[in-house]
């Protein structure tokens, strides 16, 4: 399954109604790598959690496909996500009681019965692809990017249609960064998957087929690639 996302009146504020982020409208087509770039605090993260309906309070709506994300209540968001959306985020929301295998395929929790081996199966392989053998091994002991690199493998273990990243290289040595970018293009490309991705990792956002700018909480630029 591919979802079209569509934005309209978006604005999230602060507690105290300070404007986050103002997106009258964007659109993007299933299959297609977004990155977002733009200052620190300029509201990049913001955006992902409200395309991922992790905000209480947001205006306007956030659809993909038929479904308004922001117009269901916190239930309705939590299936959605665990059904469609697959996030690495910064902190990486990992359960330290669980070894590396059963974090990377936790999403199976929420698969049919009939799936779940198959989702465990291409969790152990992307750990594996990520230079991650110690899959038994509990992740509390984990340094910063060999946790980046759990999150990454169960958000690709998912193959959920939509895929959220936020920083996604920041704590990988190089070599491993170039390889995980040559999967994420490899998985958008063969899976139809839209991946958004806020970096600032240029030899990211150089494979992306869009990128956006944001500041002050705005989109100041929709660019259809860059060259940095
Ligand atoms: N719950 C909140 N209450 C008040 N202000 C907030 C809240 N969450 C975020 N902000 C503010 O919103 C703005 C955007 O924050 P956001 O985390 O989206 O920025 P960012 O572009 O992701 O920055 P960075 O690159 O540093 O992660 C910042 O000014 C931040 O201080």
């Amino acid at each position: 399954m591919s979802l079209p996302l569509m934005i309209s009146g978006l604005a999230v504020r602060s507690p105290r109604g300070r404007i986050l982020l103002e997106l009258p409208a964007l659109a993007a087509a299933p299959g297609a790598l977004i990155g977002i770039r733009g200052a620190s605090g300029a509201g990049k993260t913001t955006l992902l959690y409200a395309l991922a309906g992790l905000l209480d309070r947001a205006e306007g709506s956030v659809r993909w496909g038929s479904t308004d994300v922001l117009a269901l209540g916190s239930e309705g968001r939590a299936r959605f996500r665990a059904g469609n959306i697959g996030m690495i985020f910064q902190d990486f929301m990992l359960f330290e009681e669980l070894n590396a295998q059963d974090n990377a395929a936790l999403t199976a929790l929420f698969r049919p019965r009939a799936e779940r081996a198959a989702l465990r199966d291409r969790a152990k392989a992307r750990l594996a692809l990520l230079g991650l053998a110690e899959a038994e091994h509990r992740v509390t002991s984990f340094s910063g990017g060999e946790r980046q690199r759990v999150a990454i493998a169960r958000a690709m273990a998912s193959e959920a249609p939509v895929l959220l990243a936020d920083e996604p290289t920041a704590s990988l040595d190089r070599g491993t960064a170039d390889r995980l970018i040559d999967d994420l293009v490899a998985l958008v490309r063969t899976q139809g998957t839209t991946l958004i991705a806020v970096s600032h990792d240029a030899t990211l956002l150089e494979r992306m087929d869009r990128v956006l700018t944001i500041a002050g909480g705005r989109l100041v630029s929709d660019e259809g690639g860059i060259c940095a």
